[in-house]
């Protein structure tokens, strides 16, 4: 490193000079009483004298080193600091996620003045929102020296690396392979963190450990680096709502303990979905029927194909509507046509329920995977916390309304799994005397 003359020696070669000035003044004070004692020998004098230069010749070392000793590693410190900075802008560059736009400003303002001090710039003009941004960040570091901001830069990194690392351990349900999940398949992504319903063969019929993996999903997406969270299926349907075979399994306490059960993993579902603080958007690739078309009530956008059709045929399987239905659908479509869905179970094409209000826009099926991500990437490279903030503002004065209807929406759907009208057409079903 040129910037850095080697001051190993510095102690050494000051205590020479010194020693050599001090010989010097001795020798112009003491001639005239060295000569005339003609002689060289050793006398009390010269012994003080060597005693003395002695003393003061280790004094000086002591001295002088220290301070100088302290300054040459504090300089290799920061020369092993420099050579950090130069890896930690390296490593910066191989993030595999994105550590948001708050990081990003301060690594910028941190590298700014690590390597051009302080910030020198004219102020960017109000409009010019990005630099003004990253003007203001590197200019609140003030007059931090260099060496201390790329000391900071490193260490942010560091920290960054290794949070980012130990998120994915600890979440591996968000990464992109993900093995976490034995009903969904989870990826994050560009900014948005995708959830597919993953039964194919069962028409991605939702049972109950997947409710659990989907809130589980849901938990871990609302606080992952995302942007925006994707709901969508895999296979030929979005998904054929609640799994019928759900009430097969009954527990000790009989069918009251079941549905008791079911009416609390009901609500605890639902009420994931009125709480889920990010823009959640439905990508319906095919039909949907039941729940999984109650619960869109709840998202932030719709996207369909044109292959899709949303029924919610309660009355048929001696049942009431939940997912805040009995709520959202009356706001979304009015009560006429909420009436026709779900007390007649009339089933929507993707175009009707589009013109009803409950799906934001059709694509053609053959587009309809091109078409949606291509908008999702866009909305996932928008300010997060603006949407974030934007969704609380439409959302958080209904949530505890919808809280209050998911309740009682549970509590009498658990009398209704209890009646003969909902055990039939269970029974109808699982024994193939009926399909919907
Ligand atoms: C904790 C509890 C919370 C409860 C919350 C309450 C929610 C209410 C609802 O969601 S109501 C809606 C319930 N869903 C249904 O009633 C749909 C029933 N399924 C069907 O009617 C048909 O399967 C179909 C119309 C969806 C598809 O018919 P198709 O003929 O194309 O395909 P198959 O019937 O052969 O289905 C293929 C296999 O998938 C199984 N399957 C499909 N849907 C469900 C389901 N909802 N529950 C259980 N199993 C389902 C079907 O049995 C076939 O399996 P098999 O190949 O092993 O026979």
């Amino acid at each position: 490193m040129s910037d850095f003359p080697d001051l190993r020696y510095f102690p050494i070669w000051s205590c020479f000079c010194n020693l050599f000035l001090k010989l010097t003044h001795y020798l112009k004070i003491n001639l005239f009483h060295i000569l005339w004692k003609r002689t060289f020998r050793l006398s009390v004098d010269t012994l003080n004298f060597s005693f003395v230069f002695c003393l003061e010749f280790v004094i000086h070392l002591q001295v002088v080193s220290f301070p100088v000793v302290q300054l040459h590693m504090n300089r290799t410190a920061m020369r092993a600091s420099q050579k950090d900075f130069e890896n930690a802008v390296n490593q910066v560059k191989l993030l595999k996620k994105d550590p948001g736009n708050e990081v990003k400003l301060k690594l910028y303002a941190l590298y700014k003045q690590a390597t051009e001090g302080p910030c020198d710039m004219p102020k960017p003009g109000v409009f010019d929102l990005i630099n003004k941004a990253k003007w203001d960040a590197w200019n609140t570091l003030g007059t931090l020296p260099k060496e201390t901001a790329r000391q900071n830069y490193v260490d942010l990194v560091s920290s960054l690396s290794s949070s980012l690392e130990s998120s994915s351990q600890v979440e591996p349900g968000t990464d992109r392979k993900s093995t976490a999940y034995e009903t969904l398949m989870v990826t994050s992504e560009d900014g948005i963190t995708k959830i597919t319903l993953n039964r194919p063969a069962k028409k991605n019929a939702i049972n109950i450990e997947m409710y659990h993996e989907i809130m589980r999903a849901l938990k871990a997406a609302s606080k992952d680096d995302s942007s925006i969270t994707v709901l969508t299926g895999n296979g030929d349907y979005y998904s054929s709502g609640n799994d019928l075979t759900n009430f097969t399994d009954i527990p000790p306490g009989g069918v009251e303990e079941k549905a008791k059960n079911s009416a609390i993993l009901l609500r605890e579902f639902v009420g994931c979905f009125i709480d889920f603080p990010k823009p959640l958007i439905a990508m319906v690739n095919g039909p949907a029927v039941g729940i999984s078309v109650t619960i869109l009530g709840l998202f932030d956008a719709v996207y369909a194909s044109d292959r899709a059709t949303f029924h919610t045929p309660f009355s048929h399987l001696g049942q009431s509507p939940e997912g805040c239905s009995s709520y959202t659908f009356l706001k979304i479509m009015g009560p006429a046509k909420a009436t026709e869905m779900l007390v007649f179970g009339k089933k929507l094409t993707a175009g009707e329920a589009c013109a009803q209000g409950l799906v934001t826009e059709v694509f053609p099926d053959s587009t309809f995977q091109k078409e949606v991500w291509t908008r999702l990437k866009a909305f996932a490279k928008l300010p997060p916390n603006a949407m974030r903030i934007s969704k609380e503002v439409i959302r958080n004065r209904e949530k505890e309304k919808l809280h209050a209807v998911n309740a009682e929406e549970c509590s009498v759907l658990q009398e209704r799994w209890l009646s003969d009208e909902c055990m039939n057409a269970v029974v109808n079903f699982l024994s193939r005397k009926s399909n919907l």
